[in-house]
């Protein structure tokens, strides 16, 4: 792997206890070779995409480079409630060295696929959405071919803009992951299942919902994305979840309204709360089916008060407290 590091324990810390009762004491910084197989129930483990070269070749806002750790930052100060027999690892961060974003992709790849191969759950913290590119293409490796694999994205994007190499003008980038994957699948003549959750008519053009039909995108619309519709939207997650073997969501931050998320690149004043993410991911992970999570797009550079950060954070702490 050309561009890795081990995460150094310092990034991680709090108040402190005699009882582990801060997530900073029950972190360890650990590469994902090296961690023996443990009598764990369950184990998590934390990974760093920190590429910005995807919102970059997409005309975006540089920053995102720093998300990982601005991440890590807020998750060791929250509290703990997990038991002995829960374990988390950061096991590293993959970085885009020179703008080979796709070699970063291949690494983060590799490092998804051997903490699946540990039977660890990966969190990855990125980085723009790009990617998404190496955490499904890690998780593919892992399962080889065993069952189907169904993306849900929180997002008010796509990102499933056409990336075809006869048009040089659009590159692969953070807005084309879903179709890098829609085109892989139909190389490999398997299916694409996509849902999206949160998409926003102001924020996404003609071609891109052309696209979406032609490749029988399932999605929501932010308008009914909204938590007095929970019964509707499980109905929807439910319907999805029932169709795959196995799930793997990605949460892009620029989904949320501005209110909660203005540390992005491309900012959603009208974007969805974390109240209907959080019942979602709740009926997700009642599917028993969730077997991967990144969460994509944090620029530090323009959070207000690290609440962006303290967002994902949270967002993290919820999965590693309630996955069943
Ligand atoms: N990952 C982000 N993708 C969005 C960015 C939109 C924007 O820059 O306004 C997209 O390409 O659609
Ligand atoms: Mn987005
Ligand atoms: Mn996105």
């Amino acid at each position: 792997m050309k561009s890795y590091s081990e995460t150094l324990s310092t990034i991680y810390f709090g108040r402190s206890s005699a009882d582990r009762l801060y997530i900073h004491e029950k972190i360890s910084c650990i590469p994902i070779t090296k961690i023996e197989t443990g009598n764990s129930k369950r184990a998590f483990s934390i990974i760093g995409y920190s590429c910005e070269e995807g919102v970059k070749r997409n005309q975006g806002r540089m920053g995102a480079v720093n998300g990982p750790d601005a991440i890590r930052k807020q998750l060791g100060k929250l509290p703990n409630h997990l038991l002995e027999d829960v374990a988390v690892y950061d096991v590293g961060t993959v970085h885009c060295m020179n703008g080979d974003m796709e070699n970063s992709q291949k690494d983060l790849s590799e490092l998804v696929s051997q903490t699946l191969n540990q039977n660890h759950f990966p969190i990855v913290l990125g980085g723009g959405h790009d990617v998404s590119y190496g955490t499904f293409n890690g998780l593919k490796e892992h399962l080889s071919n065993s069952g189907s694999i169904g993306i849900i994205n929180f997002d008010a994007h796509f990102d499933l803009r056409n990336n075809q190499p006869e048009d040089l003008t659009i590159v692969n980038n953070s807005g084309t992951p879903f179709y890098q994957i829609a085109q892989d699948c139909k190389q490999n003549e398997t299916p694409f299942k996509y849902l999206c959750l949160g998409i926003r008519k102001d924020a996404n053009d003609r071609t891109l919902f052309e696209t979406a039909k032609e490749l029988d995108v399932k999605y929501i619309m932010r308008d009914t994305f909204r938590i007095q519709f929970h019964n509707e939207i499980n109905a929807w997650i439910n319907a999805f979840t029932g169709s795959v073997d196995h799930i793997y969501v990605t949460i892009d931050l620029d989904g949320f309204s501005s209110a909660y998320a203005p540390g992005v690149s491309a900012p959603s004043p009208m974007g969805f709360t974390p109240d209907v993410v959080l019942e979602s991911l709740k009926t997700i992970m009642g599917s028993g089916k969730l077997r991967a999570l990144d969460i994509a797009e944090l620029n530090p550079d323009f959070d207000v008060d690290n609440q962006t950060a303290k967002l994902a954070a949270s967002l993290v702490h919820y999965v590693i407290h309630d996955l069943p």
